[in-house]
C-alpha cells in the first residue's frame, strides 16, 4: 500500500497537522506498514494491530512527549514507534543493533518507560503523575494496559493506590479479551459483562476503587476515540477509560487465530498465511519436552499437577491442559500467586510442577524464598527460556536465575544438558524430593531427536564426566555442554569435560578431583557470570587452595541487548570460537 500520508509523519506534530478525516487513511497505512515489516522480520503482531486507532488517537489528542504515554508490556507499541520518528528504522526492529521490540527510554523521548514485563504501566504513570504534581507541572499521564495485564497483582496494587492518590492519571484499559492465550479469571468475565458505563445491578469495580470510569467504547472507531480522549484530556484525577479492541485487527488470520498471531514468525504479508516449515525431523523444543513429559508423568502419578502463569502455549503446559484439564491450571499473569499456590498444594500432598519463564520468576522472588524454600516445600519449578532468549532482548533474557537462586538455602538447582537429562530430572523430581527444585532450560530446540528414552532416576547433586583429557577441565551447565562436546570431538581436543548438572548441591567430590588434577578450569554457562557456576566453582577453588586458574565464561555483568541468540552468544563469549580460542591458548 502506498504510504501517502505515513511517509510524511516523522513525529506526532506531523500527525496533528492532518485533518481528522485523514486519520482513517493513516490507520490503514500504519497497519499495512506493520504487517509488511513484521511479515518478513517477525515480532509481536496481534497486539500492535489491535491498537492502531488508539495509538493514532492518543498522539493526535495528547501533547506527547510532554504528555506521557506508558505502554504496558510494550509489545503493542510498534505503531507508537513508527509515529514517533522510527518509521525508517522500523525494519531493524529486534535486530542486533536495531531498535528494540519494546519501549526503551534510551531509544526515544516518546518512550517514557522501559517495559517488557507486564503490569508495570499504572505504577509508572502514577509515579510520573505524582512527581508532576509535586513539581507543579501541568502534563497528562496515561497508562495503556491490556485486559490480561491489568489482572496482575502489581496492576491492582497501583489501581488501589491511584484511586486515593488524587493524581492526574488516566488508565486506558485495552480490552481485547485475550492475553497471549485466552485471558483467565473472574475479571475477564466481569469485563465481558460490562456493557456500558456501570455494570447493571452492581457497583463498577473501578469506581469502587475511586477511579472515574468511562466506557466501554469501540477502540477502532477513530472519531469516537478522539472525542472521548479530548474529553479525558479536559479532566483531572485518577480515571479509567475502558476501550474494546480486537487483537490482530485488520489481518483476517490474525483476528481468527489470535494466539498464533500474537507473534507468528514469518508470514505472507498479502495472504497472512504463516510460512510453513517442516519441523517433524528436528529435535523437539525444550518446552515440548516439558509439555509431553509432564503428561507422561502425570498419567502415572495422580498427585502431579501443572501451573502456568499465563504462558500455556509458550511453556507447552497447554498439552497437559488439553489432556488432563482438571490438573493443569493457567492462573493468568500472576507469577507470585503461581508460586505460592504451588506451595499451598504441596502442603496437601500434591506434586506441583510450576512452569515459569526464568525472567518472569524474578517477579516472584520473595515467594520462592519465603513461601517455598524457607518451608522446604518441594515445589518443582520448571524454568523455561533460561539463558539468552534472543530478539526479545534485555527484558526477557533468563540469565539471572542461577545467581538469584543459588543464594537461597534449601533449594535444588538443576540444568539438563539435553532432553534426555531433562526428562530424567523431571522424573526424579516427580518421585518426591524433600526440597524444592528448579530445573532450568532454554528457549528453542535441543540436539537429540530420539529423546523419549525410559526414565532413569538421577542422584541429586551428581555430575557426569563426558570426556577425559589433560591439563584443562571444562565444566559446563545446561545445553551449552553440547557445544563443548562438539568442540572436543571436532577438534579432537584432549581436555576433560564435566556436565555438572546441578549447581546446588554441587558435586564437590568431582570438583575436588578436578582441582587436584588440572592446571586450568574453564566454567561455561548461559547465564550471568556473577553469582552463577563460575562464581561457585571459583569460591570452592579458593576455599580448597586450588593452585591453577579458573576461567569463567558466561554472560558478562551488563544487560545483554536484543538480537539473534547466536550473535548474542558470541558477544557474551559463550560460543564455539571463544571456547576453542581459549582452550588452544591454554594447551
Ligand atoms: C510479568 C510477565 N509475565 C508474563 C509475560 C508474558 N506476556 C507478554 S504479553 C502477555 C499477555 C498480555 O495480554 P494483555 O495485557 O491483554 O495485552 P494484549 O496482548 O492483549 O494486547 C503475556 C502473558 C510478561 N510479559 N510479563
Ligand atoms: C511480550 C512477551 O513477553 C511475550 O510475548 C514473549 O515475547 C514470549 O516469548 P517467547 O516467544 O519466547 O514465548
Ligand atoms: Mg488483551
Amino acid at each position: 500500500m502506498a504510504q501517502k500520508l505515513l511517509s510524511n509523519i516523522n513525529s506526532p506534530a506531523h500527525l496533528k497537522q492532518l485533518p481528522e478525516e485523514d486519520l482513517a487513511r493513516v490507520a490503514q497505512e500504519l497497519r499495512a506498514f506493520i504487517i509488511d515489516i513484521v511479515a518478513a522480520k517477525e515480532g509481536h503482531l496481534g497486539a500492535s494491530l489491535g491498537v492502531v486507532e488508539l495509538t493514532i488517537a492518543l498522539h493526535y489528542v495528547f501533547n506527547t512527549p510532554d504528555d506521557q504515554l506508558v505502554w504496558d508490556v510494550g509489545h503493542q507499541a510498534y505503531g507508537h514507534k513508527i509515529l514517533t520518528g522510527r518509521r525508517d528504522v522500523f525494519h531493524t526492529n529486534r535486530d542486533l543493533g536495531g531498535i528494540s521490540g519494546f519501549p526503551k527510554r534510551s531509544e526515544s523521548v516518546y518512550d517514557t518507560f522501559g517495559t517488557g514485563h507486564s503490569s508495570t504501566s499504572i505504577s509508572a504513570a502514577l509515579g510520573m503523575a505524582m512527581a508532576s504534581a509535586l513539581k507543579k507541572e501541568d502534563r497528562k499521564h496515561i497508562a495503556i494496559v491490556g485486559d490480561a495485564s491489568i489482572a496482575s497483582g502489581m496492576a491492582f496494587e497501583a489501581l488501589n493506590h491511584a484511586g486515593v492518590s488524587g493524581a492526574d492519571v488516566l488508565v486506558i484499559l485495552n480490552d481485547n479479551a485475550i492475553g497471549i492465550d485466552p485471558s483467565v479469571g473472574a475479571l475477564k468475565e466481569y469485563l465481558t459483562k460490562t456493557k456500558s458505563g456501570k455494570e447493571t445491578g452492581s457497583d463498577n469495580i473501578f469506581e469502587s476503587l475511586h477511579l472515574d470510569y468511562s466506557g466501554p467504547i469501540d477502540g477502532h472507531d477513530l472519531p469516537l476515540l478522539i472525542k472521548e480522549l479530548k474529553r479525558q484530556k479536559s479532566l483531572k484525577g485518577p480515571r479509567l477509560l475502558h476501550v474494546r479492541t480486537v487483537k490482530g485487527k485488520g489481518l483476517k488470520q490474525a483476528e481468527i487465530d489470535q494466539v498464533r498471531y500474537h507473534a507468528p514468525g514469518k508470514f505472507d504479508k498479502i495472504t497472512g498465511e504463516i510460512t510453513p516449515s517442516d519441523t517433524s525431523k528436528l529435535p523437539p523444543k525444550f518446552q515440548d519436552v516439558f509439555g509431553l513429559t509432564i503428561v507422561e508423568l502425570a498419567k502415572q502419578n495422580d498427585r502431579i499437577v501443572g501451573i502456568t502463569p499465563a504462558m500455556p502455549t509458550g511453556s507447552s503446559m497447554k498439552i497437559m491442559m488439553e489432556e488432563l484439564p482438571d490438573r493443569a491450571f493457567d492462573v493468568g499473569i500472576a507469577e507470585q500467586h503461581a508460586v505460592t499456590l504451588a506451595a499451598g498444594m504441596v502442603t496437601q500432598g500434591l506434586v506441583p510442577f510450576c512452569n515459569v519463564y526464568s525472567t518472569f520468576l524474578q517477579r516472584a522472588y520473595d515467594q520462592v524464598i519465603h513461601d517455598v524454600a524457607l518451608q522446604k516445600l518441594p515445589v518443582v519449578f520448571c524454568l523455561d527460556r533460561a539463558g539468552i532468549v534472543g530478539k526479545d532482548g534485555a527484558t526477557h533474557h533468563g540469565v539471572f536465575d542461577l545467581a538469584y537462586l543459588n543464594c537461597i538455602p534449601d533449594i535444588i538447582i538443576a540444568a539438563p544438558m539435553d532432553a534426555v537429562e531433562m526428562r530424567d530430572m523431571m522424573f526424579t523430581a516427580s518421585q518426591g524430593l524433600d526440597l524444592p527444585i528448579a530445573i532450568r532450560y532454554p528457549r528453542g530446540r535441543g540436539k537429540i531427536v530420539d529423546w523419549q528414552q525410559p526414565f532413569t532416576l538421577m542422584e541429586i547433586g551428581s555430575s557426569r564426566l563426558l570426556h577425559e583429557g589433560k591439563k584443562i577441565a571444562v565444566i559446563s551447565i545446561g545445553p551449552i555442554g553440547t557445544l563443548i562436546q562438539g568442540v572436543i570431538k571436532e577438534e579432537q581436543l584432549s581436555v576433560t569435560h564435566l556436565d555438572i548438572r546441578f549447581l546446588k548441591p554441587i558435586d564437590t567430590r568431582a570438583l575436588e578431583l578436578i582441582f587436584e588434577n588440572y592446571d586450568h578450569i574453564i566454567t561455561i554457562e548461559d547465564g550471568t557470570v556473577v553469582g552463577g557456576l563460575g562464581s561457585v566453582v571459583g569460591d570452592l577453588a579458593f576455599a580448597k587452595a586450588y593452585q591453577g586458574k579458573v576461567h569463567k565464561l558466561g554472560v558478562p555483568d551488563s544487560f545483554m541487548e536484543h538480537g539473534p541468540t547466536a550473535d548474542l552468544h558470541k558477544i557474551a563469549g559463550i560460543d564455539k570460537g571463544t571456547v576453542l580460542k581459549l582452550i588452544k591458548e591454554l594447551l
